[in-house]
C-alpha cells in the first residue's frame, strides 16, 4: 500500500489562506480530545459510500464489480501508520483540490473567530459543524496521503501534505490505488502512535462510530484478512426497545457533528397511508450557525436505507435545530430534486414528523419543566419563528412558548399562565419588546403596569416583534405593546396605593407642554401626560398607528425602513423634576430642560441623544446654575 510511486508530474498547491490558518490553530491549540479525527474520517468515508449507492441507482455499473460498501481500517503499529480506506464514490483530481484545499462552507470566518476564542477542550465541540472534519487528521499526523479513484474513472490521484501550508498532487498508477474509493494514510506523530494500536482504534470506533450505516472492518496489517468491527446495520430500523440511550447518543453525535447528549429523541415508525421511519433529535446545546441563512439541513432522507439527500427540508425552518433522518419505502429510489420538492408523500411525511417533534416537546414541557426550559433557552428564539411562519400551528406554538415577564424575575411563564393570572378587566396580553433583556426590565414604560400588578411579557428576540403583529390573540386576548399608543391604565386601580400620575396635573403644566411642543417641533408627534410612569420623569412611545418602536428599530437597521415615525413623549405629571421645570417659567431654562428630557427618554430606550454635543452643552448649563 505504498504511495511513493513511479515518476509522475507533481503539482504543488498552497492551501487557501483560511485552511492554513485553520490547520495552524488545530494543531497548536484548541483540541484536547484528538480521538475525534477518526470519527471525522469514518464519517466522510461513510458519506462517500452513501453517495456512491445513490449514483449507482442511475448507473448500476459503478458498483457492479464490488456491490458491498465498506470502510476498512488498516493498522501498521510498528511503522506508526494508520490507513482508512473506503470503496465509496472517490474523488477526481479537481474534486480533491476543491475538497481538500479549501473550506467551501460559509460561516468559516465565524468559526475561526469562535475557535480562536475557544478554551482548550471547547474546540472539539466545533469540529464537524463547519466542514473542517478532514483537516482534523493533522492533529495526529505529520503527513497525510490521500489516494483516490473516482468510481467509473480510469485514473487515480495522490494528494499529500504535511499540513504546513501546501500540498502536492500527482497521478498514481491504478495498481497503487483502491479499485474504487479513497485510501487515507496517516503518518502518525511520535506522541500519537497509539492510534495505530488495535485496542485504541477498536475502542474509539465502537465509542464514536458504532452506528455508521456502512460496515467497518479492521486489519492488523496490510496483508491480514480484515475482521468486522461494526455491521453497518441502520440503527433506525431496530425497535426502540432494543436501542440503548448510549446507542442513540452515539448515533446522534455522528449525524449532528455535535458532542453533547440529545435533549430529546423521537423515534417512530409510521404505518398506514404512508410508511416511513423517523429518528429525530433535539440537541442540548445550540449549534453556532443556528441563524446562518446558508446553514445546511441536518435531516437526511433515505429511501429503503439508501441515502438520498440532506437537502429535502424534512422539517420546517423553525425546527431547523432538529437533526435526524427519515427512511421511507414510499418514494422511488431515483427520486429527483423536483420530485422531492413537489412530492405529496414528502409533504405528508414533513407534516407527520413535525407533529411528532412538537408533541414530544409538549410532553417534555409537561413531564420535566426544567429540561424543557433548557431546550427553550437554546431554541426558543427559533421555535417562535413558527408563530410567524406557520399559520396552521400558530396556536400550538404559542402555547408551547415560554416568556420572561415583568412579574416573575428570571423565571419563565407560558401564555396560559399569563392569561390565568390576568386582571379581570384585562382584555389584552401586554408586552414590551426590545433588544436587551436587562434593559427591558428597567424600562420606564413598565412602571405604571408594575404599580397596578399587571404582568408584561418581556420580548427580547428579534422575531418577537414580528409574530406579535401577526398573532391576533391567545385565548381571546389580543397582544398589545406597552410602548405604543395610550396605555389606558385608568381601568386598573394601582395596587401600590399611589395616586395616578395623570390625576393631579400641577399648575403651569399645560403651559409647559405647549412650550415644549413648540420647541421640539417635528422631533415628536405629541407630548402628553402619562399614566404609565410612576418613577421616571419621561418616556417615549410609538403613536397608535404605525409600528411599535422595537419593530421600527429592527426594520431600520435591516434597511427596510427609511424614516422612523415620530415618537410621542410622555411626561410624568407627578414627578418632582417635571413639577419644578413647569413651575420655573424662565424660557432659556425650560428650553434646555425640554431637550434634555427628550434625550433622557431616548437614553432610557437604549438609544443615543440625537445631538451629543448639544446634549452636553445643555447639561453643562444646568450644572452651572448650581454653582
Ligand atoms: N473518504 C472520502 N471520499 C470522498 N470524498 C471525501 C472523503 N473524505 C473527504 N471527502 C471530500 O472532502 C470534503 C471535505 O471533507 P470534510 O470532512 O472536511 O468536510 P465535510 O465532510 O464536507 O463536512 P462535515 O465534516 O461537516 O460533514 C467532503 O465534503 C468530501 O467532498
Amino acid at each position: 500500500m505504498t504511495t511513493t510511486t513511479t515518476e509522475k508530474p507533481v503539482e504543488n498547491h498552497a492551501f487557501e489562506a483560511d485552511v492554513a490558518r485553520l490547520l495552524h490553530m488545530m494543531v497548536h491549540s484548541v483540541y484536547s480530545d484528538r480521538d475525534v479525527f477518526l470519527r471525522e474520517l469514518i464519517s466522510n468515508a461513510a458519506d462517500a459510500c452513501e453517495k456512491l449507492r445513490y449514483e449507482a441507482i442511475a448507473n448500476p455499473a459503478l458498483m457492479a464489480s464490488d456491490p458491498a460498501s465498506r470502510i476498512t481500517i488498516v493498522l501498521d503499529e510498528e511503522g506508526g501508520r494508520l490507513v482508512i480506506e473506503d470503496n465509496g464514490i472517490g474523488m477526481s483530481r479537481d474534486e480533491m483540490i476543491e475538497a481538500l484545499g479549501t473550506i467551501a462552507r460559509s460561516g468559516t470566518r465565524a468559526f475561526m473567530e469562535r475557535i480562536e476564542a475557544a478554551k482548550a477542550g471547547e474546540g472539539t465541540q466545533l469540529i464537524g459543524q463547519f466542514g473542517v472534519g478532514f483537516y482534523s487528521c493533522f492533529m495526529v499526523a505529520d503527513r497525510v496521503d490521500v489516494v483516490s479513484r473516482r468510481a467509473g474513472s480510469k485514473d487515480a490521484w495522490l494528494w499529500s501534505s504535511d499540513g504546513k501550508g501546501s500540498y502536492d498532487i500527482r497521478p498514481v498508477d491504478l495498481a497503487e490505488a483502491p479499485a474504487r474509493g479513497t485510501r487515507i494514510s496517516l503518518y502518525l506523530m511520535e506522541d500519537a502512535r497509539s492510534y495505530a494500536s488495535r485496542w485504541t482504534v477498536e475502542r474509539i470506533v465502537k465509542e464514536q462510530s458504532g452506528h455508521v450505516p456502512v460496515p467497518i472492518l479492521i486489519a492488523g496489517t496490510a496483508d491480514a484478512e480484515p475482521s468486522q468491527l461494526t455491521d453497518g446495520s441502520a440503527l433506525w430500523t431496530k425497535s426502540r426497545n432494543d436501542i440503548s440511550k448510549e446507542e442513540y447518543a452515539d448515533f446522534y453525535r455522528g449525524i449532528s457533528g455535535q458532542y453533547d447528549e440529545p435533549a430529546l429523541t423521537v423515534h417512530f415508525r409510521a404505518e398506514g397511508r404512508h410508511e416511513y421511519t423517523a429518528l429525530a433529535f433535539v440537541p442540548s446545546s445550540q449549534p453556532f450557525d443556528m441563524f446562518d441563512p446558508d446553514r445546511k439541513g441536518r435531516t437526511k432522507l433515505y429511501v429503503k436505507r439508501v441515502f438520498i439527500t440532506d437537502d429535502a427540508e424534512l422539517l420546517p425552518r423553525y425546527l431547523r435545530f432538529v437533526c435526524g433522518l427519515v427512511d421511507t419505502a414510499d418514494l422511488p429510489l431515483n427520486v429527483s430534486r423536483e420530485m422531492i420538492q413537489e412530492s405529496p408523500i414528502l409533504a405528508a411525511i414533513r407534516k407527520g414528523v413535525s407533529s411528532r417533534v412538537l408533541s414530544a416537546l409538549e410532553k417534555l414541557a409537561e413531564s420535566d419543566g426544567d429540561a424543557f426550559l433548557k431546550v427553550w433557552e437554546s431554541f426558543g428564539a427559533v421555535i417562535k419563528e413558527g408563530i410567524y411562519e406557520d399559520f396552521e400551528r400558530r396556536e400550538q406554538l404559542m402555547a408551547l412558548s415560554r416568556f420572561r415577564t415583568s412579574a416573575f424575575g428570571d423565571g419563565y411563564r407560558s401564555l396560559a399562565d399569563y392569561v390565568k393570572d390576568a386582571k379581570e378587566a384585562q382584555s389584552a396580553i401586554y408586552y414590551l419588546a426590545g433588544g436587551n433583556p436587562e434593559q427591558l426590565k428597567a424600562s420606564p414604560q413598565l412602571e405604571g403596569f408594575r404599580a397596578r400588578g399587571i404582568e408584561v411579557l418581556l420580548l427580547s428576540d428579534s422575531i418577537d416583534s414580528f409574530w406579535v403583529m401577526n398573532a391576533p390573540e391567545f385565548e381571546g386576548k389580543a397582544f398589545r405593546s406597552i410602548t405604543q399608543g395610550a396605555a389606558d391604565l385608568a381601568l386598573f386601580p394601582k395596587t401600590d396605593g399611589g395616586a395616578s400620575a395623570s390625576a393631579e396635573a400641577p399648575a403651569h403644566l399645560a403651559d409647559f407642554i405647549a412650550f415644549a411642543k413648540e420647541k421640539l417641533g417635528d422631533q415628536v408627534a405629541d407630548i402628553r401626560v402619562s399614566d404609565r410612569l410612576t418613577e421616571s420623569a419621561v418616556c417615549l412611545v410609538a403613536s397608535e398607528q404605525g409600528y411599535d418602536r422595537q419593530l421600527e428599530r429592527i426594520l431600520q437597521s435591516a434597511g427596510r425602513l427609511e424614516t422612523a415615525a415620530k415618537p410621542v413623549m410622555e411626561i410624568n405629571a407627578a414627578h418632582p423634576v417635571i413639577r419644578a421645570i413647569a413651575a420655573k417659567t424662565e424660557p432659556s431654562f425650560q428650553e434646555d430642560a425640554t431637550f434634555l428630557l427628550l434625550d433622557q427618554a431616548r437614553i432610557l430606550d437604549g438609544d443615543k441623544p440625537a445631538d451629543p454635543r448639544a446634549f452636553a452643552e445643555r447639561l453643562q448649563r444646568i450644572f452651572e446654575r448650581l454653582a
